[in-house]
């Protein structure tokens, strides 16, 4: 039931405003002329409501129908003096209901790729997310990135305490710098306590479907939002340790089929996200072995297990997702939760210790781990992936029968490959490659890697993201039952 807070009427000679503020949203109605878009939106999409001299001005984002994308609305009027102290008190109420627990005008680090996907992160940024962060009020500190392991550069010497969150504008290998970044900076744990927040505008935007869903994570605006709005939310990292090297990894590690489908396809660019299922197709044509020994020390094998404990890391999060306060984002943004730690957590799996561990013995087509149930807009791989449970989700694809793989591409969207007998899933603490041949491709997050002997180790919690549920915004059940992610 909604419940009416506060209720403003303004104006005189038959125009009159009415803005009525309930506990979970703002309407606002104009009698007697049409010049205002009425508004009728939650209070989570209310940026900023204020009174300056006799000028007040209200600005939400609002979708104009159910599937339409989040656009900025600003109400700008002037106050008669009989009205001033109610319209004062009024918006003062409505932006401190709209940041409840939160940090208003937040600073935000804002990295945008000129380069990623199409090209036009520039000009959206001006367009769609610099007019949004006004409207907030937010403290901005821009860089267009001019070249590769620009952002990766700039994050190694972040100044600590000066910003709330960063904003990458970019596709998924922006974040992969930036984290990399971190890793390298001085303070490392304390830069990892920096939440990131990701605005799509790239060709692999896993990281925005992950946090806001399938609809949400390709809309601009929303995303900005959450870089306004959002709660920290911690997520494991891996390390990826090969030879004397060690990266950080956050999305995906690939091999074999899955890695010719992305890194094997660059030639055809032209077909936008279309060149991966060529890619599929012709790796499903070829049906070629992967050619490597994969060792995992496994926490869990039992599918319909992983599915029910998804659920209740859900449950959990919802129970406990109340507005951060203040605390957590100062906590978050400065560091000051963990202990200023000058390195990054030891590999706990360096030596090549066995206990614990399997050794998958079944022929493979492709490797594929990581975490985040999207990888793309159509294919859901790792289903029952959860931010912070430290484990990476391992998936050994055997080889089938072609009529089965490309009928599983049907539901790739919904995960649906993940109930494939030939589709081995592991929950694990770490794993290990060996090639058997030096011809190959490994894809680290999207980006080549030598294909040589690695090993993956999982790092609980030690990034941070900003999300507005506090869970993956994604939707997988056992087979017969329904649930809604949000
Ligand atoms: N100005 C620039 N010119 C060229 N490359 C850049 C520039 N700025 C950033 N980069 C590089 O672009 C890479 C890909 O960026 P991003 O993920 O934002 O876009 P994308 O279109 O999704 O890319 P991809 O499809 O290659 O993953 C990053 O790894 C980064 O090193």
């Amino acid at each position: 039931m909604t419940v009416v807070k506060r209720e403003l009427i303004v104006g005189s000679d038959g125009k009159f405003s009415t803005f009525i503020l309930t506990d979970s949203s703002l309407v606002v109605k104009r009698v007697g002329d049409n010049e205002w878009p009425v508004i009728e939106t939650s209070l989570r999409h209310v940026l900023w409501a204020g009174l300056d001299g006799d000028t007040f001005e209200v600005s939400a984002l609002m979708r104009r129908n159910k599937k339409a994308a989040l656009t900025l609305v600003h109400i700008i009027g002037k106050v008669e003096d009989k009205d001033r102290d109610a319209v004062l008190s009024f918006t003062t109420s409505l932006t401190d209901a709209a940041y409840l627990g939160l940090k208003k005008q937040r600073k935000l680090k804002v990295l945008v790729n000129p380069h990623s996907g199409p090209g036009k992160a520039v000009s959206q940024y001006h367009r769609k997310v610099e007019p949004i962060f006004r409207a907030a009020r937010c403290n901005i500190d821009l860089t267009f990135t001019t070249r590769a392991k620009h952002a990766s550069d700039l994050m190694k010497d972040l100044p600590l305490d000066q910003y709330d969150a960063i904003v990458a504008m970019s596709g998924d290998g922006l974040i992969h710098e930036i984290l990399n970044g971190f890793a390298a900076h001085a303070e490392p744990g304390k830069a990892f306590d920096i939440p990131i927040t990701p605005i799509p505008t790239g060709s692999g935007n896993g990281l925005a479907l992950n946090l806001l869903g399938i609809e949400d994570g390709r809309d601009i605006s929303a995303a900005a939002l959450n870089a306004i709005k959002g709660h920290p939310m911690k997520i494991d990292l891996f390390s990826v340790t090969q030879k004397d090297q060690r990266y950080l990894s956050f999305m995906s590690q690939t091999l074999g089929l899955m890695a010719d489908a992305d890194l094997g396809t660059e030639y055809l660019r032209f077909m936008g996200s279309n060149r991966f299922i060529v890619g599929f197709l012709n790796g499903v044509l070829k049906m070629k072995h992967c050619p490597v020994k994969l060792s995992i020390k496994v926490s869990e094998s039992d599918k319909k297990k992983m599915v029910r404990d998804l659920h209740a890391s859900r449950s959990k999060a919802q129970a406990q997702h109340g507005p951060a306060s203040d605390q957590d984002i100062e906590q978050a943004a400065s560091g000051s939760s963990r202990s200023a730690s000058t390195s990054l957590p030891p590999l706990k799996y360096a030596a090549m210790d066995s206990e614990g561990w399997i050794t998958f013995e079944k022929p493979m087509l492709y490797l594929y781990a990581g975490k985040g149930p999207y990888v793309s807009r159509d294919f859901m791989q790792f289903p029952v992936s959860t931010p912070n449970d430290g484990l990476i989700d391992v998936i050994a694809q055997s080889p089938s029968t072609r009529g089965e793989l490309l009928k599983a591409m049907d539901g790739a969207e919904k995960g649906e490959p993940f109930w494939l007998d030939s589709q081995h899933y592991f929950k694990a603490h770490a794993y290990r490659i060996e090639p058997h041949s030096s011809e190959g491709l490994l894809a680290i997050d999207g980006e080549a890697y030598p294909f040589e002997a690695y090993q993956v180790e999982v790092h609980q919690g030690l990034a941070t993201l900003l999300s507005p549920y506090g869970y993956y915004q994604a939707d997988f059940n056992l087979p017969g039952e329904t649930s809604k992610a949000r």
